[in-house]
């Protein structure tokens, strides 16, 4: 395993990123009010965010998870977006509400919404923690819910990752060195 270290700058504290899920968990707690919810996860990125959100959410919930990938090793979308792993259950009727740790070019969920539109939910609320609109291909992902808008840097941590490391940093940085 490759132990080298890279340069990384802290971006936003784990403070500032619970309190602002808080914030998004309150927002959905308010907007579904006397209604259940359904949490799609996209694994593996927005874990982190995604236990968090849970939390902040005082509704009737299920959650599931799907597992897209489409970055490999690199720091570019290779565009070819591939379903590794499907949801268990299905979201017929539900109130989906998808969680996503970052949207960049946004060819993951370009591809990833028509599908599961398909599977007929309820409704269909976009989350992430980060939106990098900067680097946006498929413009027509619109997000409901955002955590913070982030400039066009590669960044890491909170469950972000650079060839599948840097997950567990607590907070979210710059990679200064790529
Ligand atoms: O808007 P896009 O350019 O499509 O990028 C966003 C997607 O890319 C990352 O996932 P990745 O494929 O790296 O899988 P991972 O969550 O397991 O790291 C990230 O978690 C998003 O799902
Ligand atoms: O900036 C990023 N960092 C980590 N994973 C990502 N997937 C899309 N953009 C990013
Ligand atoms: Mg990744």
């Amino acid at each position: 395993m490759d132990l080298s270290h890279h340069k990384i700058s802290v971006h936003l504290s784990e403070q500032e990123i619970i309190r602002r899920t808080a914030e998004i968990g309150a927002a959905i707690t308010k907007k579904f009010k006397g209604e259940s919810v359904f949490l799609v996860v996209i694994l593996k990125g927005s874990i982190f965010f995604a236990t968090d959100l849970a939390k902040r959410i005082e509704l009737p919930m299920t959650m599931d998870f799907m597992t897209v990938s489409s970055y490999g090793s690199g720091t570019e979308s290779s565009g070819n977006v591939q379903i590794k792993k499907d949801l268990e259950h299905s979201i017929e009727g539900e109130n989906v509400i998808i969680v996503e740790d970052i949207i960049d070019s946004g060819n993951t969920l370009s591809r990833l919404i028509p599908m599961l539109k398909e599977r007929n939910p309820k409704s269909m609320t976009l989350c992430t923690l980060l939106d990098k609109p900067d680097r946006r291909v498929a413009k027509e992902v619109v997000v409901d819910y955002t955590g913070f808008v982030i400039p066009d840097k590669f960044v890491v941590g909170y469950g972000l990752d650079y060839d599948q490391r840097y997950r567990n940093l607590p907070y979210v940085g710059f990679v200064e060195d790529i």
